[in-house]
């Protein structure tokens, strides 16, 4: 990114900051920069972070004007359609614009959104890139790295979402003129959710079924140009479009519909790295790349580990945290000024248990994007071998995380009292977006059956198998192989880190078991495959959950190891937030750990004990540890949460900017109540 001489902005109002704040904060024991790099990947994404940062608090295109949380519908999409082309323009002219700097620039500009053109980035251009031949791609990506092409991903239908295969959408090749029909059969047939459809796009990657000489092929990846380049009008030729109205958030995305009817596509767009049909209509396909058309799918759910469940609930509880130091409420010794809300043990509880789930699902999260890049690498160049363990892993992992993100969030709103429930919280936002990812990218059940799957299949192997050498050691279901042949050990308490780690990997291995045991059960008494499998739905999600539990654990025990190196005082207060979270996962799941490590009631209680006194350590530094988030209040859009603290004056100008405060009596009251009197 070309370095702006003239930022001058600052990222946070520090001016004129709450005296209680000033309070919390000289009260650190730990160098807040170093965990801010932590949390970031190093030092240079964090510089890179914040220089990205700057750029768009700099500039002018990317005010949030109207009031975010005061915008209508249509105001909200302009709104985004106006920053999208400010922020596209700017890519466009500053080539040296680096793929972190754009993302962190994306997150500032679109607070809490995603914007009508992030399918482009997330899900069509890689999906392009991955399923392509060279040949396509010589032809279609200047145009579409250009922007010229604005692309979505057309995958679900009003019938049918999980169920991929069962998709109604048809392409059928025509030789007579070289071209796919696509057509939508049915009312259930019609394209229905993705995002940017429903006005911006003008191509996009269609899901649909192939059939060529009769024969029906399955699910495969079309592009096809939706509206015209020049007047941006739908394309004629058997297009319906439109937007599906409004949802629960996600109010500046244009999620859309499209119903084909019999419109025409050359046989060129289909994709044809792994499939293809040629000119008199012969289907070639190379086995071994077709989950290849699956490759979107598990980029994106990685992602939103840390981008969804790791910062979603940072930010909620960020907002959370500052409002209990601001907050008083209560006489709690009598006579006595009100304490700040934050003294409360049952606001700690909540509150600290919820930060440390942040920090873990951060970290973890950050650990499974890189993991991703290195193991896509091998992937796109033709080496699937790692692809399940991937797709398992960020399956499951989506699933875990956001599911426990979403309640976090909740009760972070729930924490803040009446003020929590105003938009100008900024958690009702949050949480509606961060909501919406439990649905798309798949609904999480069906995401932790597709981990018990890849589970059960290491597991057979690892009772087949004496050591642990035949799996690599990037693949983390290799406890099952190392545990299963090893004596249980004796846990001490309180729990050290090592034996933590190795108490969830006890725990999963007993879920695995069990679910093996079931499903065998099941089979045994003759049952269908399909449906012992359905019946055994409730043990391969606790152990799906189990091993996702696992990796979490183990990954942010990976980063303490390498910061007990480093700082002394960040790898105290980090070790506090991985065991205050690992322990309150332990008395949520106690009966599966007192199963599986052999412990006892007794011991569950020395864990509740323990997590008392976490709750005492961690308080003197929990200001300094939302701090470390570095969110700017752009970024964070709270009149609670203001690096400032100043909540009251933020809540009583947001109250007073209220459009119903525009007149001092409104026009509906005379219509219609003073009609109503006067008859
Ligand atoms: C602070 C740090 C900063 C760092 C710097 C930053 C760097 C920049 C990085 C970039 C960041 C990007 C940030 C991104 C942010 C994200 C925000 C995104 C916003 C997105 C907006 C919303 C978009 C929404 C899109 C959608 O929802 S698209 C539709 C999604 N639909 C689904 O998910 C449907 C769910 N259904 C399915 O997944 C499947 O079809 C099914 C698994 C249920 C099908 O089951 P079925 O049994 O029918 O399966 P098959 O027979 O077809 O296949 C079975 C075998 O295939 C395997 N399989 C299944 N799925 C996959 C897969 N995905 N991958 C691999 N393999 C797969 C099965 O395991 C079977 O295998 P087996 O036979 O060997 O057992
Ligand atoms: C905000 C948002 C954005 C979206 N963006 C896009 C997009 O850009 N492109 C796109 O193609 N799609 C998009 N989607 C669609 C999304 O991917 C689907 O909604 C999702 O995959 C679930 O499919 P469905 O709605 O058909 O639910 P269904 O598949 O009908 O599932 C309904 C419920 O049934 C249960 N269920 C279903 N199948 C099973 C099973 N096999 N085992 C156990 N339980 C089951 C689950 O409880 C599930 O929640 C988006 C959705 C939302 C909400």
């Amino acid at each position: 990114m070309k370095q702006d001489e003239t930022m001058k902005v600052k990222r946070y109002d520090d001016t004129n900051v709450n005296p209680d704040f000033v309070a919390e904060r000289k009260k650190c024991t730990f160098n807040i920069e170093l965990l801010t790099n932590i949390i970031d990947g190093s030092s240079y994404l964090t510089e890179t972070r914040r220089q990205a940062q700057l750029a768009v608090l700099n500039n002018e295109s990317f005010s949030n004007l109207p009031d975010r949380y005061y915008a209508s519908r249509d105001e909200a999409y302009a709104q985004n359609i106006r920053k999208s082309a400010a922020y596209i323009k700017l890519l466009k002219e500053d080539k040296s614009i680096s793929r972190a700097e754009s993302y962190f620039m994306q997150c500032l500009i679109f607070p809490n959104e995603v914007p009508p053109f992030s399918l482009h980035t997330t899900m069509f251009t890689p999906t392009f890139e991955s399923m392509a031949d060279e040949e396509q791609k010589k032809l279609w990506m200047p145009r579409i790295e250009n922007y010229e092409i604005l692309g979505t991903y057309i995958q679900t239908e009003m019938g049918h979402g999980t169920n991929v295969r069962g998709l109604e959408t048809t392409a059928t090749f025509d030789p007579s003129t070289d071209e796919f029909i696509i057509h939508s059969p049915t009312l259930t047939s019609i394209k229905w959710w993705p995002g940017g459809l429903g006005k911006t796009c003008n191509c996009a990657i269609v899901m649909a079924s192939l059939i060529t000489n009769g024969r029906n092929e399955g699910i495969h990846p079309f592009i096809v140009q939706l509206r015209d380049f020049e007047t941006h009008e739908p394309l004629k030729g058997g297009l319906t479009i439109g937007d599906i109205g409004t949802k629960l958030g996600f109010h500046g995305m244009d999620n859309g519909f499209v119903k084909f009817d019999q419109f025409r596509i050359p046989r060129r767009n289909m994709l044809m790295k792994s499939a293809k049909v040629t000119r008199d209509g012969t289907y070639q396909k190379e086995k071994k790349l077709e989950k290849l058309k699956y490759g979107s799918m598990v980029f994106v759910r990685a992602m939103l580990v840390f981008n969804q469940a790791g910062q979603g609930l940072a930010q909620a509880v960020t907002i959370a945290a500052r409002y209990s130091c601001v907050r008083r409420q209560s006489e709690y010794a009598p006579g006595q000024e009100e304490p700040h809300i934050i003294e409360y043990q049952a606001q700690q509880h909540i509150l600290f248990t919820e930060l440390a789930a942040s920090y873990i699902f951060y970290i973890a999260g950050n650990k499974l994007r890189e993991l991703y890049f290195t193991m896509n690498y091998d992937i796109q160049k033709g080496d699937l071998s790692d692809l399940p363990e991937l797709h398992a892993l960020s399956a499951g992992l989506k699933a875990l995380t956001l599911d426990e993100a979403v309640v976090g969030i909740e009760r972070c709103r729930l924490i803040c009292g009446g003020h929590g429930y105003s938009a100008a919280s900024g958690i009702p936002k949050i949480y509606t977006e961060v909501v919406a990812a439990c649905t798309y990218e798949g609904v999480h059940p069906v995401l932790y059956l597709q981990t018990a799957r890849y589970l059960l299949k290491v597991y057979q192997a690892a009772l087949l198998s004496s050591s642990a050498s035949s799996l690599p050691d990037n693949q983390s279901s290799k406890y099952i192989f190392r545990h299963l042949h090893s004596e249980r050990p004796r846990f001490h308490f309180p729990l050290s880190f090592v034996e933590i780690v190795e108490a969830f990997e006890r725990r999963a291995l007993m879920c695995i078991e069990k679910a093996s045991k079931k499903l065998d059960g099941l089979l045994a008494t003759g049952r269908p495959h399909h449906e012992a499998w359905n019946y055994s739905a409730c043990y391969l999600i606790r152990a799906a959950k189990a091993h996702s539990h696992v990796y979490l654990t183990s990954s942010v025990h990976e980063q303490l190891e390498t910061v007990r190196q480093e700082d002394a005082g960040v790898y105290t207060v980090l070790g506090q937030l991985f065991e205050l979270y690992a322990l309150k996962s332990i008395v949520d799941h106690a009966v599966e750990f007192i199963e599986s490590c052999g412990i006892t009631t007794d011991q569950i209680n020395i864990c509740i004990e323990r997590i008392e006194a976490l709750l005492l350590n961690i308080r003197p530094n929990v200001l300094p540890l939302v701090d470390a988030f570095d969110f700017p209040d752009r970024l964070l859009g709270s009149a609670l949460g203001c690096y400032d603290g100043n909540v009251y004056q933020r809540l009583y100008e947001y109250a007073l900017n209220s459009p119903l405060n525009k007149s001092t009596v409104n026009v509906a009251y005379f219509v219609y109540y003073i009609a109503i009197n006067i008859s």
